[in-house]
């Protein structure tokens, strides 16, 4: 039998801030979980449960209290440049080109290669024709799209993600997640990718991770075995969906129903 090793291990990770009066705030508890190369994973909890608390320890900004994350079985102990994180504010340079920006990280190859990655990540992001344009001349979600372009151009292993989609109107969220998901089949990353939307997580996700409130502890792991793009309408959409907002604690209207 062939035994997987997991790209990115969390293996019993506890995180607590001490506070000025002295008083401990636990953050995270026991934290477990496996990762496997390639997969696309989401986390959804409460709001301030520690989603992205975790992000940043397995991203290598932040140390756990006890336990260790694990990438390719090596502890993780500072950021690297092969795992990129994005968040929410998009922090594409404002002074910068659509095609300034995305080939920032890649001081290290020749004009010519650079200028194809470039183009390629222009191309696939659907923003040919604003090679030129700055950021202020786009919309929300083109300057996310130039992030996420950005981001994959340095050529990462891995995608944190920290709502990146949060900021955007509900169609154009719509609209990102399918073209995420694309590119996620063609460049085969491994993304971890925190969200408090439950459609969000059922629409991208291999697997959605749910946690309880804070102190974070993984309350399930919900398999999402549908073929992509997902059909909105499937029972079984539908069936996965209401079980991670039971996991949650909500009924399937949205309506608290009870303590998480
Ligand atoms: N440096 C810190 N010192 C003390 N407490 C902190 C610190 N950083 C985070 N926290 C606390 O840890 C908890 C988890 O924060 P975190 O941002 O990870 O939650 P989250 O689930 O991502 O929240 P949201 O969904 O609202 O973005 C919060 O209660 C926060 O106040």
């Amino acid at each position: 039998m062939i035994v997987e090793t997991p790209k990115i291990e969390f293996r019993d990770i506890d995180l607590h801030f001490t506070a000025e009066d002295g008083s401990v705030i636990q953050v995270l508890d026991s934290v477990n979980l496996n990762i496997r190369e390639g997969e696309f994973v989401c986390i959804v909890g409460p709001s301030g449960c520690g989603k992205s608390t975790l992000l940043n320890i397995a991203c290598g900004f932040l140390k756990p209290s006890s336990g260790q994350v694990l990438i390719d079985e090596v502890p993780v102990v500072r950021p690297n440049r092969r795992r990129v994180f994005i968040f929410q504010d998009n922090s594409v340079f404002p002074w910068l080109t659509v095609s300034q920006n995305i080939g920032f990280g890649l001081a290290d190859v020749s004009p010519i290669e650079k200028e194809k990655t470039v183009q390629r990540y222009i191309e696939m992001i659907g923003l040919s024709g604003f090679e030129h344009a700055y950021p202020r001349e786009l919309s929300g979600g083109m300057k996310q799209r130039v992030e996420i372009a950005r981001a994959l151009a340095s050529g990462p292993d891995i995608l944190f993600m920290d709502e990146p989609l949060g900021a955007l109107d509900w169609l154009t969220r719509l609209k990102m997640r399918a073209d995420l998901v694309d590119i996620w089949r063609q460049e085969k990353k491994t993304i971890l990718f925190v969200t408090h939307d439950v459609e969000e997580s059922v629409q991208l996700a291999d697997r959605v991770v749910v946690l309880s409130d804070r102190p974070a502890a993984i309350r399930a792991v919900v398999d999402v075995n549908l073929p992509r793009p997902r059909n909105l309408d499937d029972p079984e959409y539908l069936r996965i969906r209401d079980e991670i907002f039971d996991w949650m604690g909500l009924d399937h209207h949205g309506i608290a129903a009870k303590s998480v």
